[in-house]
């Protein structure tokens, strides 16, 4: 197949654009591509998102928040003087904290633990999709590797920012009955810090961008950093939303959570008790098999082997990720003509603990 010519730079793109309209560009920039605009996000705010796809959203977006500080130590590393280094080392304390327990990367725990995640999960970052991992990481690399200016000018999208955090917040606390105030404080201090990092990296890019290639890397730079917001979504949408195609070791529901009841301090504990509606799942790796040396029915996980009693086998038969504890209780009732809420009380402690030694989980 023959290269198709590039298309003639039209006259107006070479010449040099005023303050004003290198502004105007960049905004057009945004107007057109940022995230805002992903259907994900729409799903989200408009309260369309089932509490697992908001976790998953969570989930991800934790590896971001993790490493925009990594992004601006790369940066601030390279900036020559101490003035303009005083002032993006605050980004790295707005993130970091001054101590423990302080910081956006902390408030963004928080609000993991909001949704239902035990702390250690979420900053294993193991569950995370591959392509959050790439795309966080080619910011990382663009930041490191391109020109100052374009390093500035990839941040830009912070400009924006402020309108779709608003938009996010009212949109959650209306429409999630699991989401409060509380859950997202990360996002209360953004609205002061976005605008005050966006209005100095702006101001940068217009004074130093003195030609017309280097505004046009400028704006090359925030369309880059745009898509890298993009693809974070496409791929929670892929996985989470449709087809639902989650890759193998990403994050499933059911995984890394706090049995809900349980307080927050026995997150690395005992999963507390299940309910009815609690729908109970073999985790990764545990499965039930039927062991012909010992004549009768094991689970198998990761180097243990668990004896099961017969309740317990008619009980596991049935965990497949669908049937919640009462419609499995139900068919056990009809299978043993017994009543089902008798079983129900029968089955909750032996599941939880199942859950307990850790092979099986919601
Ligand atoms: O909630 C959002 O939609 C959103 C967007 C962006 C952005 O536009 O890059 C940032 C943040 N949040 C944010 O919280 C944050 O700390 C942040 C740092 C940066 C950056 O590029 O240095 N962008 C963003």
């Amino acid at each position: 197949m023959t290269a198709q010519f590039p298309p003639p730079v039209p006259e107006a793109e070479q010449r040099l654009l005023s303050h004003e309209e290198l502004e105007a560009a960049l905004r057009d920039i945004g107007a057109r591509r940022y995230h805002n605009l992903h259907p994900f996000h729409r799903l989200l705010h408009d309260g369309k998102l089932s509490k697992d796809q908001v976790r998953a959203w969570a989930l991800n977006r934790y590896y971001y928040q993790a490493m925009i500080p990594v992004k601006d130590a790369a940066l601030l590393a390279r900036l020559p003087d101490a003035q303009l280094r005083r002032i993006w080392r605050q980004r790295i304390v707005d993130h970091d904290g001054d101590h423990e327990g302080d910081g956006g990367i902390e408030r963004w725990l928080k609000l993991a633990e909001g949704v239902g995640f035990a702390r250690d999960y979420v900053l294993s970052t193991k569950g995370i999709l591959s392509a959050t991992r790439f795309s966080v990481d080619a910011y990382v690399h663009f930041v490191s590797e391109r020109t100052l200016l374009e390093a500035i000018a990839s941040s830009l999208t912070e400009m924006f920012s402020p309108t779709i955090i608003s938009e996010r917040v009212a949109g959650m606390l209306k429409n999630y009955d699991f989401i409060t105030k509380e859950t997202l404080a990360y996002f209360d201090k953004r609205l002061t810090q976005a605008p005050r990092d966006a209005d100095f990296a702006l101001d940068y890019v217009k004074r130093h961008a003195t030609t017309p290639e280097m505004q046009r890397a400028a704006m090359d730079a925030l369309t880059f950093k745009c898509n890298v917001l993009w693809t974070q979504l496409d791929a929670l949408y892929f996985a989470y939303v449709a087809p639902g195609m989650i890759p193998p070791d990403a994050w499933q529901p059911g995984e890394g959570l706090v049995a809900e009841g349980a307080p927050a301090a026995a997150t690395a504990g005992a999963p507390a008790a299940f309910s009815g509606s609690d729908v109970p799942r073999l985790p990764r790796g545990v499965r039930l098999r039927y062991d012909e040396v010992r004549v009768k029915h094991v689970l198998l996980a990761p180097e243990r082997t668990f004896d099961l009693d017969d309740n317990a086998v008619a009980v596991l038969k049935l965990v497949d990720g669908q049937n919640s504890v009462s419609q499995i209780a139900r068919t056990l009732g009809q299978t043993y003509d017994a009543d089902p809420a008798v079983i129900e009380a029968d089955i909750l402690p032996m599941l939880a603990g199942l859950a307990q030694k850790r092979v099986l989980e919601r």
